[in-house]
């Protein structure tokens, strides 16, 4: 399959539009800015408003394109592009599609980490739906207004404790729901008329905000307990109540309430975390494509559960990481949950974890299956066990960062790494904390340390890196080990299914296939890499690997009974076929009763 030749669908069908000049220009859903034809012109009250000449959409992109390439820094283009946004949804997505290598990583991470920390002095105009705790009593009334007249597919929402590696950023975390949101439309076909992106503000504790005289949000301290949960769970309520089969993925929340809100809804809504279950599944989909060459030697097939797992950064992505590969060793190597959890190595602020030591409530449950009591460590006399002492001692296969501590993969680390191993191992190593400048270790110091022989796949995009080896000049592809390579899919899937649940087998459905999507494997066949390739595939590609995602999940709703449509296994792949959205024109038809927003 060539994914660089998808393409879902060149037309739609004609729309009755009820909105007229000013109005419709107004309207970034249906604006179509200098491409409205003639007779569109004509009936919509139009000539009079643009200049004469009738551009295509391929004419219009070059034209932004042409726009953007004048700004030379990061956070403008995010700046243009988000006013680009707000003029004209097709112009927009047509244009990002175009050239979603250069400009994901403008309008998500690593630029949005910016625009995020600076929402309140780049602000220009609002987008989303702002639920803040002093209006509470009209939830229902604002939730309403949002979405009125709409079929909703999908929320996301964050209550901005913990943005990207970047902390609490109060009401600039509209911006990580937004983001997530035009990922679903740009990579998952979800139709951004269909999905509503939220900023519950409960405050901020952010000191630098509170203390800003143009922060926008609610300038008080985070609230917690009884009074944070009724908040939240009056808005899960709404949800099912008024959207039932909708998803709901939450964002970027703190640790603590990231997990109690996963568990508290997951069994009654289509309820996602992505920082935990999106993180899981896309790293679960890398790991399983790497083993498949880490080793020439083993004589079986490749399994998780041969690997040794060190794990920096026992926060919400890595133990939902943690989760996930152990969850999955024990569906498909036969083992034991308490084999599994052997395999790893978990290290935090406090070094490895041991016995009880360190972290939240719910978080120090997940970790306590991991304690490494069984192997003499507490005996040490400096209490504290590092990276270093672990890599030493465990002669670990796969080396991943949830940490946010920028530059931990040392280069002795990394050496150590790769002299625990036998010579025609790779090792696996995934710094994966997000923004760019937070990641654990540039990938071009782990290739040079490494002479090539790692595999490695970063959180935020690296592209293309150039490593001298033994006077040879050689390219290797990062993969971008991101979720968002993987939850627009897991979305599409669900949203397609009407899934009662995101179910953990739905989440493994679609690691799986992504893992079998590798440009490691396929071409050259099993147990061999090509050279330099990524370990995922890359992000221009995304649109047509995620198609293949929600095909693999909603499958699975299907067959286990998760599916609240009537669906059959052999009919998914037509729906999703009409299901999915296209930055396109369609033709207008002016009519009183039409559409209206
Ligand atoms: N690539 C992806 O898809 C992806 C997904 C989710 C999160 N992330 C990134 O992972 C990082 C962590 O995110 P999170 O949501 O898990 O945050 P979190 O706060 O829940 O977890 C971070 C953990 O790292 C620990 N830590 C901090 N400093 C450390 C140090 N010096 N040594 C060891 N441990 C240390 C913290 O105590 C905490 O337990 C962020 O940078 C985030 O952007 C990446
Ligand atoms: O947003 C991202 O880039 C990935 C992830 O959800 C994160 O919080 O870092
Ligand atoms: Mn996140």
């Amino acid at each position: 399959m060539d994914f660089h030749e998808y393409k879902p669908k060149e037309t739609v069908s004609p729309q009755r539009i009820a909105l007229r000049g000013q109005s419709l220009l107004a309207s970034p859903r249906f604006n179509k800015g200098t491409a409205f034809t003639r007779s569109e012109r004509a009936s919509f009250g139009l000539e009079g408003r643009l200049p004469y000449a009738v551009n295509s959409l391929e004419e219009q992109c070059d034209r932004a394109w042409e726009q953007i390439q004048t700004r030379t820094t990061d956070i403008s283009k995010n700046t243009f592009l988000q006013s680009l946004k707000e003029q004209n949804w097709a112009l927009y997505y047509a244009l990002l599609s175009r050239h979603l290598r250069a400009l994901v990583p403008i309008i998500y991470t690593p630029t949005e980490a910016d625009a995020i920390a600076n929402y309140s002095h780049i602000f220009r105009r609002s987008e989303g739906l702002f639920l803040t705790l002093p209006n509470e009593d009209k939830m229902e009334e604002l939730f309403l207004e949002a979405t009125r007249g709409r079929d909703i597919d999908l929320f996301v929402v964050t209550d901005a404790e913990a943005i990207l590696g970047i902390g609490d950023q109060g009401v600039g975390g509209i911006w990580i729901s937004t983001a997530k949101s035009v990922i679903y439309s740009l990579i998952g076909g979800l139709d951004p008329n269909r999905s509503v992106s939220v900023v519950l503000d409960v405050g901020t504790n952010n000191e630098d905000l509170l203390n800003d005289p143009l922060y926008l949000g609610w300038r008080e301290r985070r609230v917690r307990g009884d009074i944070y949960d009724r908040f939240v769970d009056k808005f899960v309520q709404l949800i099912r109540k008024h959207f039932p089969h909708s998803l709901l993925h939450f964002e970027d929340f703190g640790i603590d309430n990231a997990h109690r809100l996963l568990q508290k809804y997951r069994d009654t809504h289509a309820v996602f975390n992505d920082d935990i279950q999106g993180t899981g599944a896309v790293t679960l989909a890398c790991i399983l494509a790497a083993i498949r060459i880490s080793s020439h030697s083993t004589e079986h097939k490749p399994r998780l559960s041969d690997q040794r797992f060190v794990v920096f950064g026992a926060g919400s992505a890595g133990m939902g990481i943690t989760v996930q590969l152990r969850d999955a060793m024990v569906t498909t190597d036969g083992i034991s949950r308490q084999e599994a959890n052997k395999c790893f190595w978990l290290i935090d602020k406090e070094g490895l974890l041991i016995d009880g030591n360190g972290g939240s409530d719910v978080n120090m449950r997940l970790r306590s299956e991991f304690y490494r009591t069984d192997e003499g460590w507490n005996q040490r006399p400096s209490g504290i066990v590092t990276l270093l002492d672990v890599i030493h001692r465990v002669h670990p296969t796969v080396l991943i960062g949830t940490s946010t501590r920028a530059g931990a993969f040392t280069e002795e680390v990394v050496r150590a790494m790769v002299d625990g191993l036998e010579p025609d191992q790779r090792p696996i190593i995934l710094p994966l904390s997000n923004p760019s400048r937070l990641s654990e270790a540039r990938p071009e110091d782990i290739l040079n340390w490494t002479e090539g022989r790692a595999l490695v796949a970063t959180g935020s995009p690296f592209g293309t890196v150039k490593v001298n080896i033994g006077g040879k000049e050689r390219e290797f592809v990062i993969a971008e080990c991101n979720n968002a390579l993987i939850y627009p899919g897991l979305g599409f899937g669900a949203i397609l299914s009407h899934s009662r649940c995101v179910t953990d087998t739905m989440l493994v459905a679609g690691a799986n296939r992504l893992a079998e999507l590798s440009p490691l494997l396929g071409e050259v066949g099993e147990g061999e890499a090509q050279n330099g390739a990524g370990i995922l595939p890359d992000i221009d590609i995304a649109a047509g690997i995620n198609f293949e995602v929600g095909i693999a999940v909603a499958e699975q709703a299907v067959r286990e009974g998760s599916a609240a449509v009537d669906l059959r296994i052999e009919e998914v792949r037509a729906k999703a076929e009409a299901k999915v959205w296209v930055p396109i024109y369609s033709e207008y038809i002016y009519d009183e009763t039409g559409m209206k927003d």
